[in-house]
């Protein structure tokens, strides 16, 4: 489905916006930003809510009762994942009662993005209700996670549903006013960012983790979020939403908080979901010496200049082509799973190892190619 010619936001709300106290729903905060999805849907603006707050509103169903166990982190998990189950329906109660619209759940993992099926019927589906007017309302089904499937924040989520969406807004309310070049809990003399062009290691060095009980990844979850978002063409804002002027700002084109600009040379949708929805399963190394600088050299990668295969996968599977001195050079769809792979690269005859891949195929096709411009391994 091709990007519609109209203005499409994604909103990410905190759960500190949801249930500040883990009490329940609260409607405190909620109103003003139901009543910016509501002004942003009269101008035209078609609207999806990325919500968090399921776990922060079902705690208190379960009250620590005396001499339980729920103390390890094993038996954390398990409450946190009954937590999700019983606080989502609230959630998305207390939303709906904000409406005079209908709303729709979504709920996915990690798992469900990366697959490129799952992903597509995620995108029609997500298309289809905007097409019909309804409200989608999206968080992580924290209930069935674990943690390789699990995206793990819903920052880093709501950029995904952002690119797969092709929205070309991304707002994340959060409980503070943007990002400081330091974390302004901790630094009287922090000061607010209102702009930044290029993200890179210097931004990241800015964010540290989160302060309150119920957020999850601070400030580095949401410059992960807008680093993504922005090599999508999409703008990203930092702002509070705890302050109903944060929504007036926005709504009349001002910028409340920290405004991400979109990359102008954005990445095309399935090179995106490859380079930052899809997550790596193993890596071949190949010698430093290699010419990788566009995709038809990493598609006519021969076993001959393979020095390693890390990891298990499967034929299918997503891998990263890394040099010997550690570069990052392109992910890629595999053709080969790792023992067939490692069994062909560590052939001693090279003509033999030709052999294989000539009626094989090539380890990586050209299409299935996203460079990532040489980054060091360790970058962030
Ligand atoms: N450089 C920074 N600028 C702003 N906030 C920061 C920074 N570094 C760390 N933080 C923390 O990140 C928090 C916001 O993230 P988080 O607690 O995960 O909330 P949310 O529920 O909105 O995702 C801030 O309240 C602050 O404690
Ligand atoms: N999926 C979880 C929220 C995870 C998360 O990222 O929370 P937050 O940092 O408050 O946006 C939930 O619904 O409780």
């Amino acid at each position: 489905m091709n990007k519609q010619p109209r203005q499409r936001i994604v909103l990410k709300v905190g759960s500190a916006l949801i249930a500040p106290d883990r009490q329940g729903c609260s409607s405190r905060y909620l109103l003003a930003i139901a009543q910016f999805i509501v002004r942003c849907r009269a101008k035209g603006i078609q609207t999806i809510l990325v919500s968090s707050g399921s776990i922060a509103a079902g705690a208190h169903r379960f009250p620590l009762k005396p001499g339980s166990e729920a103390n390890s982190p094993e038996a954390q998990v398990v409450l946190k994942k009954a937590m999700a189950a019983a606080g989502q329906t609230e959630m998305m109660a207390t939303w709906d009662k904000f409406f005079d619209f209908p709303t729709a759940q979504i709920l996915l993992t990690h798992g469900d993005l990366r697959d490129r099926e799952r992903y597509l019927s995620i995108r029609e589906t997500v298309f289809t209700l905007l097409d019909h007017d309804i409200l989608p309302i999206l968080n992580e089904n924290d209930t069935v996670t674990t943690d390789a499937l699990k995206v793990g924040d819903n920052d880093n989520l709501s950029a995904m549903v952002a690119a797969a969406a092709d929205a070309d807004t991304l707002v994340i309310c959060s409980d503070i006013d943007g990002l400081y070049n330091k974390n302004p809990h901790l630094h009287s003399d922090a000061e607010l960012l209102p702009e930044v062009n290029k993200i890179d290691a210097t931004i990241y060095a800015m964010a540290g983790g989160s302060h309150s009980d119920v957020g999850t990844g601070g400030m580095r979850t949401k410059i992960e979020a807008a680093e993504k978002a922005s090599s999508h063409g999409i703008d990203t804002y930092i702002v509070n939403g705890f302050k109903e002027e944060s929504f007036n700002a926005l709504l009349s084109g001002r910028n409340p908080g920290t405004l991400f600009r979109a990359s102008e040379t954005p990445l095309q949708e399935r090179m995106h979901w490859l380079t930052h929805t899809v997550r790596a399963q193993g890596e071949v190394i190949v010698t430093s010496d290699e010419e990788m600088d566009s995709a038809k050299d990493c598609a006519e990668l021969s076993s001959n200049e393979v020095l390693e295969v890390k990891g298990n996968f499967a034929a299918g599977d997503t891998i990263l082509l890394c040099s010997d001195d550690g570069t990052r050079l392109a992910k890629a769809r595999s053709n080969y799973s790792s023992r067939l792979l490692s069994f062909i690269a560590e052939q001693e005859d090279p003509e033999l190892a030709d052999s294989f891949t000539d009626s094989l195929g090539g380890i990586v096709s050209e299409k299935d190619i996203a460079l990532l411009c040489k980054t060091p391994q360790l970058e962030k």
